[in-house]
């Protein structure tokens, strides 16, 4: 499987990205640029990464100006023949602008930029322990309308849920007044996926924390599984 990861003017997780799944996780990875649309030598099988940060300074809502940008489109067509792709953060709040994941991410309850390490979940595995992982944004509380919720729940697209250091999922352990503590999802075909905290910051032991490679390991292996024929 192969990595590229988009850098659109105001990315600021590219290099972690990069460097996280290149060293970290020992995968095949080439930067690719928001204003190029050549992604021919991705196969469905490889995977495009939309990295965290502030992508055209935030203007209008986080995202929202990315996803018209060339690479985007060609992102978004390999998407739909079932090319894997994975947003973070930044890339999640551009997935859901893309349409390509359902749902929204509006700004979090207190108004806040939060940024701190919180506890999350796969809750699809009984056997799965809470992983720490830092969360960084100012817009990550996500919205779906209720038809839409009752779809992702009913579908079991939410792959990550917010808890706390002892697995509880509930109001307290809620970083941002996400809707039933999500924090990462799938689209219902399984090969695209986005969440809000950061496992690039968090696959290394000179960062003091390497929860992150068990969650590259999960969704990787999530969306591999579900991947459109
Ligand atoms: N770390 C990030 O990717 C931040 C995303 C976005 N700029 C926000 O504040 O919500």
């Amino acid at each position: 499987m192969k990595f590229g990861v988009v850098i659109f003017p105001g990315s600021n997780c590219d290099r972690d990205m990069l460097d996280a799944l290149q060293h970290d996780l020992q995968q095949e990875v080439v930067a690719l640029w928001h204003k190029d649309s050549d992604i021919a030598s991705f196969t469905t099988n490889d995977c495009i990464v939309l990295p965290g940060g502030f992508s055209y300074g935030d203007y209008l809502r986080c995202g929202a100006i990315a996803r018209f940008s060339p690479m985007m489109q060609s992102v978004i067509a390999f998407a739909n023949k079932g090319g894997k792709v994975l947003g973070v953060c930044n890339g999640f709040q551009i997935l859901c602008e893309s349409g390509l994941l359902p749902g929204v991410l509006l700004a979090n309850a207190n108004q806040q930029f939060v940024c701190k390490n919180v506890y999350i979940k796969n809750t699809n595995d009984a056997s799965a322990t809470p992983l720490m992982i830092p969360i960084a944004h100012g817009e990550g509380r996500f919205y779906a309308a209720p038809d839409v919720l009752a779809a992702i729940e009913a579908n079991h697209q939410v792959i990550y849920r917010y808890c706390d250091a002892a697995g509880n999922v509930n109001e307290q352990s809620n970083p941002n007044g996400t809707t039933n503590n999500i924090a990462g999802i799938k689209n219902a075909q399984g090969n695209v996926f986005g969440m809000m905290p950061h496992p690039e910051r968090a696959c290394n032991a000179a960062l003091g924390n390497q929860d992150g490679v068990q969650v590259f390991e999960t969704l990787l292996g999530v969306i591999a599984q579900n991947i459109i024929a």
